[in-house]
């Protein structure tokens, strides 16, 4: 269970209530809507609220009219250009008249885009998509989040009996990693590898590699991040500490890309093991979120022991707060890690003081291009 409370059970008003409460009230009331629908000043308010609250009570159905692209591989289809409603619907063994509805609904979504009578092409997002395997991978794999979703507060409650997510996830389920077979890990570890590259992109270019000497990557799957950071920094030694079934796969992957001379592949559980020594970086890339607060700090606190003196932690993953605006990250990760049944979307603030409690210094939270997709934490043993 996370250690932090994360609710006021103060029952003082403060003046910031007050105001809330009264702003509440006024958007509650339904003469107030009419109100501002109908004034010009307030209208475009009006309006943009009304689209924010349509696309939350209709965000499934965007969700599944993607899934079914994804699992028809419409867009690969399209690749080579715009093509017929009756093909498309032949491909799909489906009727013309559901292909158009499908072709519709996902036009509108911009990731189709109409051509003409009875033929479609790609859209903006769904040409962005096919530049980016990972999306649909992680499109493709949501259906075992979906299925534990079917009745939320079930889920929330502890009461769903199936955890489908849980066990996509496995570890979540055998902390030791001691059970877990080449094959339970293999989904999971495949998932990971096809969204790497764009989380590598991200987390190297905010910090390179190039003056370092040795890079140990925990929780480093089948050793993507690894080749990434070996073709930025040809001088740099490679380690990668996972769970057995995991390295299993990690060593045939680096073998094959040429880089078993430079790399010593640990198996273990940070749970039971210490973590090896002779790096002077230490990356942990989208594993922190994956562990409750008691794991990630006795986490920290090896990887703090591996480090030489001003050797550096590089902590890599999506963060709360960070993308601004509405925290779309943190809605996600608050209810996708509940259905693995472990983990918490941390801020940088908050890891910042995980850090700093497992004798950390020097903690810097750097800029990313993308940080939808990751953010970045270094600091100094
Ligand atoms: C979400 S994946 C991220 C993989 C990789 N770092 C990436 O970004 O593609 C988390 C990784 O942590 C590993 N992991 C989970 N629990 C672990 C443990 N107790 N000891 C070692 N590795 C663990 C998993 O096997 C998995 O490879």
């Amino acid at each position: 269970m996370p250690s932090v409370v994360r609710y006021d059970t103060s029952a003082a008003t403060s003046l910031s209530d007050r105001w809330r409460g009264w702003r509440d009230s006024l958007l509650a009331s339904a003469a107030f809507q009419r109100w501002a629908a109908a004034c010009p000043l307030t209208r475009p308010i009006a309006r943009k609220r009304a689209a924010e609250l349509f696309d939350l009570c209709v965000g499934f159905v965007y969700s599944q009219t993607l899934a079914a692209c994804v699992q028809l591989e419409l867009f690969e289809g399209l690749r080579a250009g715009p093509c017929d409603v009756a093909t498309l619907a032949s491909r799909a063994a489906m009727s013309p008249d559901a292909m158009v509805s499908l072709c519709e609904a996902a036009s509108a979504l911009q990731l189709l885009e109409r051509r003409g009578a009875a033929r479609y092409g790609l859209g903006p997002l769904g040409a962005a998509l096919l530049g980016n395997p990972g999306i649909a991978a992680m499109v493709r794999h949501h259906a075992a989040l979906y299925a534990d979703l079917t009745d939320p507060v079930a889920l929330l409650r502890g009461q769903d009996s199936e955890r489908r997510l849980a066990q996509y996830w496995p570890y979540a389920l055998d902390k030791t990693g001691d059970a877990l077979t080449r094959d339970s890990v293999a989904p999971y570890t495949a998932l990971m590898a096809v969204s790497q590259p764009m989380i590598a992109d991200v987390v190297l270019a905010a910090y390179p590699l190039s003056g370092h000497r040795c890079l140990l990557d925990v929780g480093g799957g089948d050793g993507s991040f690894l080749m990434a950071a070996a073709r930025q920094a040809p001088q740099l030694r490679l380690q990668l500490f996972d769970l057995p079934g995991v390295v299993a796969i990690a060593q045939e992957r680096l073998a094959k890309a040429g880089l078993a001379d430079r790399v010593t592949i640990t198996p273990g559980s940070f749970y039971d093991d210490l973590l090896p020594t002779g790096a002077d970086v230490i990356s942990l890339i989208r594993v922190v979120h994956d562990h409750d607060d008691d794991a990630v700090a006795r986490l920290l606190a090896k990887v703090r022991a591996a480090l030489p003196d001003n050797g550096v932690l590089l902590l890599g993953e999506p963060m709360r707060e960070a993308a601004g605006g509405a925290d779309g990250v943190s809605a996600y990760f608050e209810i996708y890690l509940r259905a693995m049944g472990q983990g918490r979307p941390r801020s940088a603030a908050r890891l910042r003081d995980l850090l700093h409690a497992a004798g950390f210094s020097q903690v810097r939270v750097l800029r990313t291009r993308i940080p939808l997709v990751a953010s970045v934490i270094v600091a100094k043993s």
